[in-house]
């Protein structure tokens, strides 16, 4: 049912590089040109001060672009936050949204969350909406009605017309170096497919599902190879033209 979904791996260098980490972005391009030709498709999403470069850089090789978070509304008097169309206008075509960390560090709720992605919408991003558990949560038997409650809360209706992302990161899995098993990934992907071809229907099968929380170029081949995996949303491993090559290659 999913395997004509082209895979999609993004890197989220989260507060991480300056305009000197292009040099990354140069060598992945490189490696990415000269190489085999990548089996997905290749988004970076560098902090927002070095979106235009980025995406500069990236149009000569294929390397698509995502801001990290946006703000819900189209301008106004909100002083630090960026709008979807000043990322589009920067030469984003995707942004993530609702990212733990921004749920955590910055109090946004999935009713937040699913504003912000209807304005991305509105500005014609791409949202990679995240949603996951804490340990407590896991381990307390609750991370499929938490990812549930948070699809229903972060998704909109406007999901169902236009192209949306969902990406599965269990907050206890990121920057830790521990994973959930493979059999936990494939149950969770697996639900959260049903949850959006009963939403959606038809158009809920094509919704891209990424997996993401300690991706490295060592777990790479394995996650992507389950089952409603469809591609990977990476932090630390993609600040690294090689490693982040690599996880691409696993594809
Ligand atoms: O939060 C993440 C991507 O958005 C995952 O980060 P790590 O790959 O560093 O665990």
């Amino acid at each position: 049912m999913t395997t004509t979904i082209t895979p999609l791996i993004a890197g989220n260098w989260k507060m991480n590089g300056a305009m000197a980490s292009l040099s990354e972005l140069q060598a992945l391009a490189v490696l990415l040109t000269t190489g085999e030709a990548p089996r997905a498709m290749v988004v970076v999403c560098p902090p927002a001060t070095m979106l235009a470069a980025a995406s500069a850089q990236g149009a000569l090789s294929g390397i698509l672009t995502g801001g990290q978070d946006c703000h819900w509304e189209a301008h106004g008097a909100h002083t630090g936050d960026i709008s979807a169309g000043m990322l589009a206008d920067a030469g984003a075509q995707y942004v993530i949204v609702g990212h733990s960390e921004r749920r955590a560090d910055h109090h946004e709720t999935d009713d937040m969350v699913r504003a912000k992605v209807e304005a991305a919408i509105g500005a014609g991003l791409k949202p990679i909406i995240c949603v996951g558990e804490t340990e407590d949560e896991r381990d307390s038997g609750k991370a499929e009605n938490v990812v549930a409650a948070q699809l229903a809360g972060s998704v909109p209706e406007a999901g169902g017309q236009h192209e949306i992302i969902i990406a599965y990161e269990p907050v206890w899995a990121i920057g830790t170096g521990r994973t959930p098993t493979y059999d936990e990934i494939a149950t969770m992907h697996n639900g959260i497919r049903h949850i959006l071809t009963n939403r959606f229907g038809e158009r809920g099968a094509t919704i891209r599902i990424l997996y993401g929380g300690s991706v490295k170029p060592i777990n790479a081949r394995e996650i992507l190879d389950i089952n409603d995996v469809n591609g990977a949303l990476v932090g630390g491993a993609s600040l690294l033209a090689n490693d982040f090559y690599t996880i691409i290659s696993a594809v």
